[in-house]
């Protein structure tokens, strides 16, 4: 890679977990920027560039929320509370929450119910997804169980605080990418209706002969991503044909930030959304389990996922290249149930037939 950077998060000390040990020393760590939050509200131009940066290299960037996000941080502590108790629930109440056969990617997704490669194993992980509308009342509610119907106020302040960090990523690079004033705000807009969702993740300790991917390599299906990690196991793939997959090393007081593919899209790849995907947790971390947190954010249900015509900066299609018409509601249900067995039988196995950008993340430098 031509632009190789030194890996801020060597420096740093690790994320505890519990009496989990801490991220081992001795794994390739991925190359990830690490910005600051009140930096980046300060418009600092060194941390705006390093911004930048990442958004177009890696699509991947740890962001140090100390100060201004400390109440996020709060939160997402919380909630690791509550998606413990959440999957404690019996396996049978929590499958009444499975609406995939309602084409909604909402609500629960059992252990395995996922291909996650062209071998065609499953996952080993299981989700609850809670819509951002639903908890904003832009929506019908979705039947939940107790441990998530008591806590919709701390469901809701981690979704409006978790937005507004994504509205200052849209903002920064509404400005990077000098689009007309709120181009980007005004297609992902809190009180839009939206795919927008937190994620709770429980993923279990593998058997010591057996450790494999949880979840299948991807690009993230919308615009920004907020991610919390305590264990390690997420790897991205950097871009480049020699690359190899690396660790992202959990940090405290951090959340790792990504782009997805409507940032792919919008752009033409001027911004990337890189592959990634979670194995076992690396080393002695791998006996213990995986809880993950994420928000992810989408442009508004009706959003066409195209390339934005309003700034210079965005290269031209090729000349050949005719764009798909899909909507953002449509493009993230087929990105998030494409690969679940229960419904698409063996199309769910060929992994290949709901590609993301993922070609266009995986480009070499040049
Ligand atoms: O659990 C993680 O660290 C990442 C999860 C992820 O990539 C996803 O749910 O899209
Ligand atoms: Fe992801």
């Amino acid at each position: 890679m031509a632009t190789q950077t030194i890996p801020e998060a060597l420096t740093a000390p690790a994320q505890r977990f519990g009496n989990a040990p801490p991220f081992p020393e001795d794994v390739p760590t991925a190359p990830l920027l690490r910005l600051s939050l009140a930096k980046l509200i300060e418009r600092d131009a060194d941390e705006i560039h390093r911004f930048q940066r990442a958004c177009e290299d890696l699509g991947f960037f740890y962001l140090d929320l100390s100060g201004p996000g400390d109440s996020l941080l709060a939160d997402a502590d919380q909630l690791f509370k509550v998606g413990e108790q959440l999957f404690d629930l019996p396996v049978e109440e929590k499958q009444k929450y499975d609406f995939m056969h309602k084409n909604s990617y909402f609500g629960y997704k059992g252990f395995g119910a996922n291909v996650v490669d062209r071998k065609g194993n499953l996952d080993r992980n299981e989700f609850y997804n809670v819509s951002k509308d639903d908890m904003y009342g832009l929506s019908d509610q979705w039947p939940a169980p107790d441990v998530l119907s008591s806590r919709r106020p701390l469901l809701k302040s981690f979704i409006g605080q978790a937005h507004g960090i994504v509205t200052l990523v849209l903002e920064l690079l509404n400005e990077h990418l000098r689009l007309p004033p709120n181009t980007l705000q005004d297609m992902h807009r809190l009180e839009g209706h939206s795919g927008d969702q937190i994620r709770f993740i429980k993923a279990p300790p593998q058997p010591v002969n057996d450790r494999r991917t949880a979840l299948g390599e991807h690009t993230d299906f919308g615009s920004v991503t907020v991610l919390f990690n305590r264990l390690g196991g997420l790897q991205v793939l950097p871009p480049g044909r020699d690359a190899e997959w690396c660790y992202v090393k959990p940090l405290p007081h951090h959340a790792i930030i990504n782009l997805g593919d409507a940032m792919v899209k919008f752009t033409n790849g001027l911004l990337r959304s890189n592959i990634h995907r979670v194995m076992a947790p690396p080393g002695e971390q791998a006996d213990y389990t995986r809880y993950s947190l994420v928000y992810f954010n989408r442009p508004e249900n009706d959003v066409m996922l195209k390339r934005l015509d309003t700034s210079e900066l965005i290269p031209p299609l090729d000349e050949d290249e005719v764009e798909e018409e899909i909507n953002s509601k449509d493009w993230i249900i087929r990105r998030a149930l494409g690969h679940r067995h229960a419904i698409y039988g063996d199309k769910a196995f060929d992994f290949d037939r709901t590609r993301g950008t993922e070609a266009k993340s995986q480009r070499a430098y040049l």
